[in-house]
């Protein structure tokens, strides 16, 4: 029997429990519901209200712990709205597909005036060939004629909807039961659908809060500092943040395995810099966690990895990705620039771009000057450059798009890499800030990243 998945596509804009009963309620009748929240929409101008990387943030924090439901990003990172017969036409050999829709899509159906028909693309003969799992909805009557010829209804009554969580966070009012605490705790770090223009940091506290252990056992100091903590640890569903005892690489690696888990991280280090950590001194076990913090959001960068093929890999970093020569000879870059070729032939051993959280890492040690943490620019920097004599790094802006590509693969290969993790030979690398990927990073207020900024740009 084919796998039998729900499309479950919309705004989501916030999710809220009304959006998470449906799913759950979906998972009891399907093999798999996949949640597909959408980007820009022309029919719906308050979609573009808050940017997507809280709205992806929020969707995986609503649905990401259901059972048997995936959230896909993809219409976010591509800044794109994808319509129901495109998702029917991706995802059809994937199993038996049945579009989510509410009664509310519905209404009219019988006389051929139903949304679904007079504003979707293809939406006659949508509702002639597919299938619909039709959701009842407060409010809606649904009357048997207005069904499609393929629909089931799903036996389930919730209220709410998102236009009213809008409105509760537009006029400062609690939405505690309307959202899941998470989400609300989210939503009101960063004051989304609030103020203009959301935030990127935020004071609060971790008193009290339950935590998943992520420590480099290998080091010692590692293991003094866990032992410390013993016991008081829980598994990764029941947390509400992952503490990471180690450096800068274990804080990486715990980035990249947990970003989509949305739990903010708190790093104590036990290396050497530890940047993007707590230092072992501001951590002491009676008063962890610690309840004075600052949480900060930030954002990841979007990376494509084009082997000789011309098929493109994507990724995404939280520090920074570089190419850099394979053999002894220097690589020979091509840079291009939100599709302006800027440098026709970069002689260099490598080529980086870093996020602003990675501009103190190795773009410093390349010369770049470290970028504040709240800034939303990020970096371009050479590595060891030859020629053009006198260009050595640029500041770009957040939605810049950047190709590297090597100009002679085939006697200068180089390697390329992500947060320090090889990613083998390519021929180009294609860069720009994600719009869906992002990790939380909580300091201590008495001394947060700013402060270590500081301390770099000023002398400790
Ligand atoms: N309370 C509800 N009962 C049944 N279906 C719902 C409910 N809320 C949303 N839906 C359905 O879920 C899908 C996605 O909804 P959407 O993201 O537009 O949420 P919404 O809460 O209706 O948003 P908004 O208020 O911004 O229009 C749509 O098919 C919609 O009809
Ligand atoms: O396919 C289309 O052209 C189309 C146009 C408008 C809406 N939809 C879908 O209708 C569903 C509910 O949308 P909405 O307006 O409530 O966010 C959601 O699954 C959308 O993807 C689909």
């Amino acid at each position: 029997m084919p796998k039998r998945i729900a499309i479950f596509g919309g705004s989501f804009n916030p999710p809220g429990n009304h959006h998470a009963a449906i799913a759950a309620r979906l998972a009891q009748e399907f093999d798999e519901v996949r949640v597909i929240p959408c980007g820009p929409r022309p029919d719906k101008p308050v979609t573009d209200g808050v940017p997507s990387v809280y709205r992806a943030a929020l969707a995986d924090i609503v649905f990401g712990g259901l059972a048997k439901v995936t959230v896909d990003l993809s219409d976010f990172e591509q800044e794109t709205f994808t319509r129901n017969h495109e998702l029917q036409r991706r995802f059809e050999g994937d199993g038996e597909l049945w579009h989510v829709v509410g009664a509310d899509l519905l209404t009219g159906g019988a006389r051929g005036e139903s949304l679904i028909q007079r504003t979707w693309a293809r939406g006659l003969e949508l509702w002639q060939q597919v299938n619909f799992a039709v959701l009842k909805r407060p409010g809606y009557t649904l009357e048997a004629g207005d069904l499609p010829p393929h629909a089931r209804v799903i036996e389930l009554l919730v209220e709410g909807s998102s236009t009213e969580i809008r409105e509760h966070l537009s006029q400062g009012k609690c939405v505690r039961s309307l959202v899941p605490p998470r989400a609300e705790a989210y939503l009101a770090r960063y004051g989304l659908y609030r103020a203009p223009v959301p935030g990127n940091w935020a004071r609060g506290t971790l008193e009290g809060a339950k935590f998943f252990l992520q420590a480099d056992v290998e080091n010692p100091r590692v293991q003094e500092l866990s032992t410390l903590l013993e016991g008081r640890h829980v598994e990764a569903r029941e947390a509400d943040f992952i503490n990471v005892i180690g450096g800068d690489g274990a804080m990486l690696r715990s980035i990249r395995e947990h970003w989509r888990t949305r739990l903010p991280f708190f790093g104590i280090n036990a290396g050497h810099l530890g940047f993007l950590l707590n230092a072992r001194e501001q951590v002491t076990a009676n008063s962890f966690p610690p309840s004075d913090v600052i949480f900060r959001q930030m954002p990841m960068l979007f990376l494509e990895f084009e082997d000789e093929e011309g098929r493109r890999h994507p990724a995404h970093g939280f520090n920074d990705s570089w190419l850099e020569r394979a053999t002894s000879q220097s690589a020979w870059l091509e840079i291009t620039v939100n599709h302006v070729r800027r440098i026709p032939k970069l002689v260099c051993d490598g080529a980086l771009v870093a996020t602003a959280a990675g501009s103190t890492a190795y773009a410093r040690s390349m010369g770049a000057a470290p970028l504040l943490a709240d800034t939303p620019a990020w970096l371009l920097v050479g590595s060891n450059v030859l020629q053009p004599a006198h260009w050595r790094s640029a500041l770009l802006s957040p939605d810049t798009t950047v190709e590297i590509r090597n100009i002679d693969p085939k006697h200068r290969p180089v390697q390329a890499y992500v947060d320090g993790l090889s990613m083998g030979r390519v021929v180009a690398l294609h860069a720009r800030m994600s719009r869906a990927a992002a990790a939380e990073l909580v300091f201590c207020a008495s001394h947060d990243m700013a402060e270590k900024i500081a301390a770099i740009q000023f002398g400790a």
